[in-house]
């Protein structure tokens, strides 16, 4: 995907799906991308275009377009199955699209060499349900891990063997997400609340540009729920980083984004700024959707 005149277009350079859905590399349609912020078009720090994924013949997501701009949170939302988590994993090729482009912090992910893509992988940072902690650690030696990522070559480092710069930054990210007094104790002695913590603090290791977080809510109860919301949001803002959030809260939706994009279908089917949602409004699309 190469950027056009004035940052507000692209036009995708890899394989587009023509009209019988199968692919063949054509020069896709110049599309205008919205990446509004405020009132005022500015560079995305996302843009994707006519991303599609099919598994087995089936397709899941059959042509997604939309752009973000830099600084917001984004809230995708839709029905159980719609394609949600494909779709984020198709941003940092998790799961390879089909067909479409991506283009995220100035980079073409779909051309990046596997070297190239591990880099890049380091530059955003993935908030999952699951935290994927290592249980039998101290958090933290499993938020050191994070630092990994964006380094060169194995590293295996634990609290005691990592260099003092790097656990300094560790209990740093600790502090930040309010666990400094837990960084020895071993994961599997926290709560589901505080292990979301100890993983996000290991995502801030990385030092990410762009967050991507797929239901970090959804195995909490409600106030330990809003708590990570809240945290992860301000961070997000603190570090006047992006982040698109999938959460299946409502009232999550609507009080940590900016803007909501709703997955129907396969394509994004409702796009709106978060002040001019209502519950009810939300409600409707997902009672819609599931009953499609
Ligand atoms: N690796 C895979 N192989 C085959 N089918 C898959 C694979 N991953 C996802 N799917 C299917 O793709 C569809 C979309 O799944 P996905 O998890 O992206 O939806 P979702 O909107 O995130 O759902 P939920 O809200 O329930 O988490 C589902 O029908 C799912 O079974």
């Amino acid at each position: 995907m190469t950027w056009c005149a004035g940052c507000t277009r692209t036009s995708a350079s890899r394989n587009s799906p023509n009209s019988s859905g199968s692919e063949t590399a054509v020069n896709a349609p110049v599309l205008p991308v919205r990446a509004e912020a405020g009132s005022t078009l500015v560079e995305p720090v996302l843009a994707v275009q006519g991303l599609t994924k099919a598994f087995a013949g089936t397709g899941i997501l059959r042509g997604v377009d939309f752009a973000l701009a830099p600084g917001q949170s984004t809230a995708l939302i839709g029905a159980n199955g719609s394609g949600k988590s494909t779709l984020l994993r198709c941003l940092v090729r998790l799961v390879e699209p089909t067909s479409g482009g991506v283009l995220m912090l100035g980079q073409d992910v779909g051309a990046l060499s596997p070297r190239a893509l591990r880099r890049f992988r380091a530059r955003v940072g993935i908030v999952w349900q699951k935290h994927n902690l290592v249980p039998r650690l101290s958090a933290l030696s499993n938020v050191i891990h994070g630092a990994q990522a964006r380094m060169s070559g194995p590293r295996v480092w634990t609290q005691a063997l990592a260099p003092a710069q790097v656990r300094a930054e560790a209990m740093a990210c600790l502090a930040r997400v309010g666990l400094a007094d837990r960084a020895l104790a071993r994961v599997d002695s926290l709560s589901g609340g505080q292990s979301q913590r100890v993983a996000i603090a290991r995502m801030l290791m990385q030092r990410p540009e762009f967050i991507l977080a797929d239901e970090p809510d959804a195995s909490l109860d409600p106030q330990t729920g809003q708590e990570v919301m809240e945290l992860l949001l301000g961070l997000v803002r603190q570090d006047g980083l992006s982040l698109l959030v999938i959460s299946h809260r409502l009232e999550h939706t609507l009080a940590f984004s900016d803007r909501i994009l709703g997955l129907a279908q396969g394509r994004i089917a409702l796009d709106m700024p978060t002040p001019a949602a209502s519950a009810g409004e939300l409600r409707r699309f997902f009672d819609h959707e599931a009953a499609a």
